[in-house]
């Protein structure tokens, strides 16, 4: 378990606040409970005896106990920096009575902390309390997802910049619902009122069952895990209106589409299908039945979920695939193309006539290879000879060679990983471009559901990527909750006391760094036919012996473990290189090109010559790496914002709130720097002309000043403020400051307003009553029979 440098902080917080008091009471740390409360009922030199609940006791160093609120409120408090006791029990003291009583949101700060229900609260996500967030300003309401997004979308309003909204935390945390909830408010803030059937917000809305059909799967973690990462951009026009989104996605794990352990699922598509209602007809059209004659879904025993009827999944994802532009006839190729991927996982294979050959098992096999070739419309013979040939060529020669029974399997695999993982890109484009950019479009809000950081008893390829764009995205929050906040003081020479944090650039670098990281010495190790696990291994080892974030698990002979943010994981090297070679079998791609299916044709457009003869493979850990570059560079030129999602239990059951499990998820998202961060420091900041030019309504003489920090201190006095800072260029105030001021101005700005509106009812009526008298005297004059 990683101590984060919080705890270091905390020793100052600590010394200045405690006061052992015999009869008071302290939370003691406890390895099984993290803490516990007990009450003092000794305190000498720095050795405090105290008693816990159950009548045992204990002696304990004054530095291992923390301070109880006896005057914590019942039930907690909406923003943790305003605890009275900042410590770590304290913030989970107040989540856990939070979660008690259903309130599952928590700021911190402008960090929204999330703590995962495992059950609908309806309450929360219905549309009356939508509008009760349209237009309150930030903090007015309870804590909640809907007012991170109207915060992040007034901002982009009212500041013309691009905003975005970051959802981190590991699986199972939450992150999707939260993700849903915040694009179903964008959709209710930006949307138009419902004329046609395929708005672009109900097409961004009715993007995510789609996806999740195809890239969501059941795994121990999470019933419905998303196993690719997503980015969601909302575009915006001029009058704050949804114009468009783009949709970009990340590293769809592919493995699974032909590997599922137990109980986890595939993909749920293939259940969905399976399961396709009678009278759609599908699942005789497409040759298929019952799942668990598949190899591909029946390696796990879990084929059904409890409370989900794929049946019913299977017709809305129908619907929801027309909403975003999907014709009926590519929702045809579409699930072909899924029943072919089943299929093709039924070929066995067994040795064939010739040395080291193979040829399709039994009657069965052939079927399943018949099946598969008439639903992606190529040549039964190819298809097999795609599978257990592999045509080489040497110095202008080509040899066929032929394969075993066991390449031929890794050679099916491939196939169908490379056609669902090709399908899945193909959803994801057509999406986008259904739904259509606004190229016009100069403010958005982008929407980041990642996957969080993993660490399990076997770690690979996949592990070690998502890790990679965790330690990007710490590094991103870093940046902005504690860099940019420390430099900025700095530069303005304000009074600041430092704070330590855990700065991760040295573990990017190791992963990262080109020449030397460890994706280049995985790419260096891909490109030469020798290498092995172990040689690449081996060359890890040499390079980052002395490397403080690296180390070599003694029980391993090919696995290193990164000392990462969040903790240590090691990783196993043995897959790690046929992982990272994003390689299609030159025999497939030809098959599949030549399909007489157009949708299956174009998913393996003919390659350019060059790159046919090119033995320079291509590396998924360096494209990987560039798309999270430009994930960074996207998120660098917003205002970001932050959800930490949090599960509360591996349970996955409501009502069970694991304390340690919490804490550590607390630790490792930087929370609880976070939290002192918010509290010790200036939060809100304005240029000194900006804060003159807001607020001289209240002082108008302030515009005559000599000098604008003069201007500011005069405002900032007259509304009474007091412990703010004047920097070299900007005002800084604490929480909540510029709220005060905003409401002196608000009603300033009110009694202007009634002024104005007096003076033109004045204005208005002297002109009526003018035109009455000039009528009434003429009349008079009339009446009197004068010309
Ligand atoms: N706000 C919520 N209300 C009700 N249930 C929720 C909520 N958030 C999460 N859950 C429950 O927890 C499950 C997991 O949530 P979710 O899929 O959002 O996790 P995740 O963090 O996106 O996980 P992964 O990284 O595996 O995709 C959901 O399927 C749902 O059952």
């Amino acid at each position: 378990m990683i101590r984060s440098a919080m705890n270091v902080v905390l020793e100052g917080i600590k010394t200045a606040q405690l006061n052992f008091v015999v009869g008071s009471h302290v939370w003691i740390e406890d390895p099984e409970l993290a803490w516990l409360d007990a009450e003092i009922i000794e305190s000498k030199n720095q050795e405090i005896t105290v008693n816990f609940e159950s009548g045992s006791k204990t002696v304990s160093k004054s530095s291992n106990i923390y301070p109880k609120d006896p005057e914590f409120p019942p039930n907690g408090v909406e923003d943790m920096t305003r605890l009275a006791y900042l410590h770590e029990p304290g913030v989970l003291q107040n989540l856990h009575i939070r979660y008690t009583i259903n309130e599952i949101y928590t700021y911190t700060g402008n960090i929204l902390i999330a703590v995962n229900p495992f059950q609908r609260l309806p309450h929360l996500s219905a549309t009356s309390t939508m509008a009760k967030y349209k237009g309150a300003a930030f903090g007015e309401q309870s804590p909640h997802p809907f007012a991170i997004a109207s915060f992040a979308y007034r901002n982009m309003i009212n500041e013309e910049k691009s905003q975005s909204i970051l959802v981190s935390g590991e699986s199972g945390a939450g992150k999707t619902e939260s993700t849903k909830m915040l694009m179903h408010y964008l959709a209710y803030l930006g949307g138009r009122a419902a004329t046609e059937g395929r708005s672009v917000e109900q097409q961004v809305l009715e993007s995510n069952p789609v996806l999740e059909a195809f890239g969501n799967a059941k795994t121990v973690r999470n019933n419905n895990s998303s196993r690719f990462g997503k980015f969601v951009e909302i575009q915006f026009d001029q009058k704050g209106r949804i114009s468009g989104a783009a949709i970009r996605t990340y590293l769809l794990e592919r493995s699974r589409v032909c590997q599922v352990s137990d109980p986890e699922r595939n993909y749920h598509c293939f259940y969905m299908l399976c399961a396709a209602p009678k009278e759609v007809q599908d699942v005789d059209k497409y040759k298929l039945g019952n799942p668990r004659t598949f190899h591909y879904l029946n390696q796990s025993n879990c084929i059904e979920l409890d409370g989900l009827d794929d049946s019913k999944e299977y017709l809305a994802t129908k619907r929801a695939m027309e909403v975003v532009g999907i014709s009926s006839d590519e929702q045809d190729a579409i699930f072909r193309i899924v029943a072919a991927v089943l299929h093709l996982g039924n070929i066995e294979f067994v040795k064939g006539s010739e040395v080291d050959s193979s040829q399709p098992k039994d009657e069965k096999s052939h079927f399943h290879l018949k099946t598969a070739a008439g639903l992606l419309m190529c040549d039964v013979k190819s298809l097999e000879d795609s599978f257990c040939k592999r045509v080489m060529v040497t110095r202008g020669e080509s040899i066929t060679k032929l394969l075993d029974p066991d390449s031929a399997t890794l050679s099916r695999d491939a196939l169908a990983k490379i056609i669902y993982s090709r399908l899945f890109d193909w959803i994801v484009d057509k999406i986008n471009n259904s739904i259509g950019q606004d190229a016009n479009s100069k403010k958005l809000i982008g929407v980041l559901d990642i996957y969080g950081f993993e660490s399990f008893k076997t770690n690979s390829f996949e592990q070690f990527c998502i890790n990679l764009t965790n330690e990007k995205l710490q590094q991103h929050f870093n940046q902005h909750v504690f860099k940019m906040e420390q430099e900025e003081y700095t530069r303005e020479e304000i009074d600041w006391s430092y704070i330590e944090f855990v700065d991760n650039q040295d573990v990017l670098d190791l992963i990262e760094k080109k020449p030397g990281g460890i994706i280049a010495l995985l790419d260096e190790a891909c490109m030469f036919p020798r290498s092995t696990h172990e040689t690449f291994a081996e060359k890890l080892y040499q390079t980052f012996k002395d490397n403080k974030r690296f180390s070599k698990p003694k029980l391993s002979r090919t696995g290193f473990t990164i000392n990462h943010y969040a903790g240590d994981v090691s990783y196993q090297t043995d897959l790690f290189l046929d992982k990272n070679k994003d390689y299609v079998v030159p025999e497939h791609a030809a098959l599949l090109n030549a399909s007489k299916c157009p949708f299956v044709s174009g998913l393996f457009p003919p390659l350019p010559e060059e790159t046919i003869k090119s033995t320079k493979f291509s590396s998924i850990a360096a494209q990987f790496k560039q798309q999270l570059i430009s994930l960074l560079e996207t998120l660098n030129a917003t205002e970001p914002h932050y959800i930490r999602c949090v599960k509360p239990n591996n349970l996955l059951k409501p009502g069970i709130f694991e304390n340690n499990n919490v804490l550590q998820q607390l630790r490792c998202g930087g929370v609880m720097e976070a939290i002192r961060i918010s509290c010790a420091g200036y939060p809100t900041r304005k240029s000194f002309s900006e804060f003159v030019q807001r607020f001289s309504i209240l002082d108008p003489t302030v515009l005559k000043c000599p000098d604008e920090v003069t201007g500011c201190k005069r405002l900032l006095d007259k509304a009474n403020l007091k412990d703010y800072q004047i920097g070299n260029t900007k005002v800084f105030l604490r929480a909540g400051q510029m709220a005060e001021l905003d409401a002196c101005r608000a009603e300033v700005m009110g009694r202007s307003a009634s002024i104005i509106q007096r003076k033109v009812c004045m204005f208005l009526c002297r002109k009526h009553y003018k035109l009455l008298q000039l009528c009434a005297i003429e009349l008079q004059r009339v009446a009197r029979g004068a010309n």
